[in-house]
C-alpha cells in the first residue's frame, strides 16, 4: 500500500456491508472498518482519516447524530451517510446541520460509492494544498512564488465571494464588493443581518480573501452555550478548573490563532462575557479558565447577530467599548424578501447542491415551483429555502419539480401574498443604478407571477417584445 493513500473508515454494524464497501475501496485507499461509534471515536483519535462512510441506521445512535458529533470534533474529515431511507427527515436535517457532504442510498452501486469517496478526498486535498502552497509562498524563490501565487489563486477561488449565488444587479454585489474590499485588512467586521440570511457565508468569504487564508476559519454560536460553557469553549480551560473538566481543553481562541474566528449571535452574550472577550481582543491573549498563564493569539474576529446592535448599546445590553473593538467595519446582509431577484439563482443551485448530495439525478425547477418561491417571503430566509427545496428534491420523482413538493406553509404563503398583489418593498441602499435595476427585478417578477410565467402575456403588459423579455429575465436570474 502507498504511503500517500488516503484513510476511509467504514461504520457499519452489519459486517458484510463492512467488507463490501472495503472490497470496493481497497484498490484506491486505506481502509478502517468500525461497528459502531465507540469504536470509530478510538480510530478517529488514533489515525488521520479523510473520509468517514457512516450507516444510518446503528445501536444507540442515528449516523446523523454521529456525524454531527464527528463535524464538531473532526472538522477536516469529510462525511457521508449510507442510509435506506430516501424521505429521513434526520437526514436532510443532517444535511444542513452536521455537513454531510453527500448522502448514499442503499443498495449502493460499486462505481458510485467509489467515485463518490474520491470526489471527497479531492475536495479534502483542495483545502490542504492550500495551506501548503501558502507555506511555499512565503518560503520559494520569486519564480516559484510567481507559479505557486496563481495555482494558490485557482484553489482560493473555491470559497471566494462568487459562492455567494446572486442575480446580476442583486443588493448583495455591494455587500461583497465591500467585504472583498476589506477582507485583506486586518480589521475586525461586524456581519448584521436576518437568522438565516447568509452572514457566515460572508464571513468566509472574507476569510479565505484574506491574507489569513491558509489559517483556520473556527466558528461559535455564542447564543447555543450558557456563558460559563461559552467562557471555556472560546478560552479553554485547565484540568479540574470546575466539575467535570476532567482534563485540559484548548479554547477556540487558541484553535483560530493564524487565522479567523467567526462570533455567530455576539449580541446575545451577557455582560460579565463581553468584558472578558474585550480583554482577549485589547491584549491580543486569553487565560484558559482556571490557569494562572496567559497565552498570546492572533485571531481576526469576525462577529454577527441579527440584532441591532447599536441600539442594544444605547439600552446598555451591550458594551459600548467592545462594540467598537468588533464593528471596525459593518457590512449588512438584506434579508431574502429585499432581494426576490436572488431567489432563482440561489434556488437552482441548491437544487443542483442537494440533488448530487442526495444522489439524484440533475433536477430543474418548473415556472411554477419557481413563481411559487419568488412570491414566498422566506422569514427563515435561505435556510428556511434551502430546507424546502431539500424536502422538495427528496420527495420529486420526476427530474422536474413542480410547486406541489413544497410544504403548505410555502404554498399558502405565496397564495396569500399573490392576492394581495405584492406591494413592493423599495431598496433601501446601493447606487441609483443598482437601485432601479433592482426595482425592475421586482417589477418583472411581480408581472411575471401574476401572469403564471406567461412570458407572451407578460411582454404584451410590459410592452416588451418575448425576446426582450427573456433577456431581461435572464439578466436578472428569473430564467435558467
Ligand atoms: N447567497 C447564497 N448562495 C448560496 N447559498 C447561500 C447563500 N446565502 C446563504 N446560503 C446558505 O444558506 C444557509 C444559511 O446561511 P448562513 O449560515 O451563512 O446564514 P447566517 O445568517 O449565518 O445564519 P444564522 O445567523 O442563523 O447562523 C447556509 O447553508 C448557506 O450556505
Amino acid at each position: 500500500m502507498p504511503a500517500t493513500m488516503s484513510t476511509v473508515l467504514v461504520v457499519d454494524d452489519e459486517v458484510r456491508s463492512q467488507d463490501a464497501m472495503r472490497r470496493t475501496l481497497d484498490e484506491d485507499f486505506s481502509v478502517l472498518t468500525a461497528s459502531g461509534a465507540d469504536e470509530a471515536r478510538t480510530l478517529l483519535e488514533q489515525n488521520e482519516i479523510s473520509v468517514i462512510l457512516c450507516d444510518q441506521r446503528m445501536p444507540g445512535l442515528t449516523g446523523v447524530a454521529f456525524l454531527k458529533e464527528v463535524r464538531d470534533r473532526w472538522p477536516d474529515t469529510v462525511r457521508i451517510v449510507i442510509s435506506g431511507y430516501t424521505d429521513s427527515e434526520d437526514i436532510i436535517a443532517g444535511i444542513n446541520d452536521a455537513g454531510i457532504y453527500q448522502y448514499i442510498l442503499k443498495p449502493w452501486m460499486p462505481d458510485h460509492l467509489l467515485d463518490t469517496v474520491r470526489n471527497a478526498v479531492e475536495a479534502r486535498t483542495l483545502q490542504s494544498e492550500m495551506n501548503r502552497l501558502d507555506l511555499e509562498l512565503r518560503t520559494s524563490t520569486p519564480v516559484l512564488r510567481r507559479r505557486t501565487a496563481s495555482k494558490m489563486e485557482r484553489a482560493r477561488s473555491v470559497f471566494d465571494f462568487d459562492r455567494i449565488e446572486r442575480a446580476p444587479g442583486s443588493p448583495l454585489d455591494a455587500v461583497c464588493e465591500l467585504a472583498a474590499r476589506i477582507a485583506r485588512y486586518d480589521l475586525s467586521v461586524l456581519v448584521l443581518g436576518e437568522s438565516g440570511s447568509g452572514k457566515e457565508l460572508l464571513a468566509r468569504a472574507v476569510h479565505y480573501a484574506s491574507p489569513r487564508a491558509a489559517g483556520p476559519f473556527v466558528v461559535e454560536n455564542c447564543a447555543a452555550i450558557p456563558d460559563t460553557l461559552l467562557e471555556s469553549e472560546l478560552f479553554g480551560h485547565k484540568r479540574g478548573s470546575f466539575t467535570g473538566a476532567f482534563e485540559d481543553h484548548i479554547g477556540l481562541f487558541q484553535r483560530a490563532h493564524g487565522g479567523t474566528l467567526f462570533l455567530d449571535e455576539i449580541g446575545e452574550t451577557s455582560a460579565a462575557f463581553q468584558l472578558r472577550l474585550l480583554r482577549v481582543l485589547q491584549e491580543g491573549e486569553v487565560r484558559p479558565v482556571g490557569s494562572p498563564r496567559t497565552v498570546p493569539v492572533d485571531v481576526r474576529v469576525i462577529a454577527a447577530t441579527h440584532r441591532d446592535l447599536e441600539r442594544r448599546v444605547l439600552e446598555g445590553h451591550f458594551r459600548e467599548d467592545l462594540y467598537y473593538r468588533i464593528a471596525c467595519v459593518t457590512v449588512n446582509v438584506p434579508p431574502l424578501r429585499e432581494r426576490s431577484g436572488d431567489i432563482g439563482p440561489i434556488a437552482r443551485r441548491l437544487v443542483s447542491e442537494i440533488g448530487t448530495a442526495l444522489g439524484r439525478p440533475a433536477a430543474t425547477l418548473s415556472d411554477e415551483a419557481l413563481a411559487c418561491l419568488m412570491a414566498y417571503p422566506w422569514p427563515g430566509n435561505i435556510r428556511e429555502l434551502r430546507n424546502e427545496i431539500s424536502r422538495a428534491v427528496a420527495l420529486s420523482r420526476d427530474e422536474r419539480i413542480d410547486a406541489t413538493a413544497f410544504s403548505s406553509r410555502v404554498l399558502q404563503g405565496q397564495m396569500g401574498r399573490t392576492a394581495a398583489a405584492q406591494s413592493l418593498a423599495l431598496p433601501a441602499n446601493g447606487t441609483l443604478v443598482e437601485r432601479l435595476a433592482a426595482i425592475e427585478a421586482m417589477i418583472l417578477r411581480e408581472t411575471m407571477v401574476r401572469n403564471r410565467w406567461n412570458k407572451s402575456k407578460a411582454a404584451k403588459e410590459l410592452g416588451l417584445s418575448r425576446v426582450g423579455l427573456r433577456g431581461k429575465m435572464v439578466r436578472f436570474g428569473l430564467e435558467g
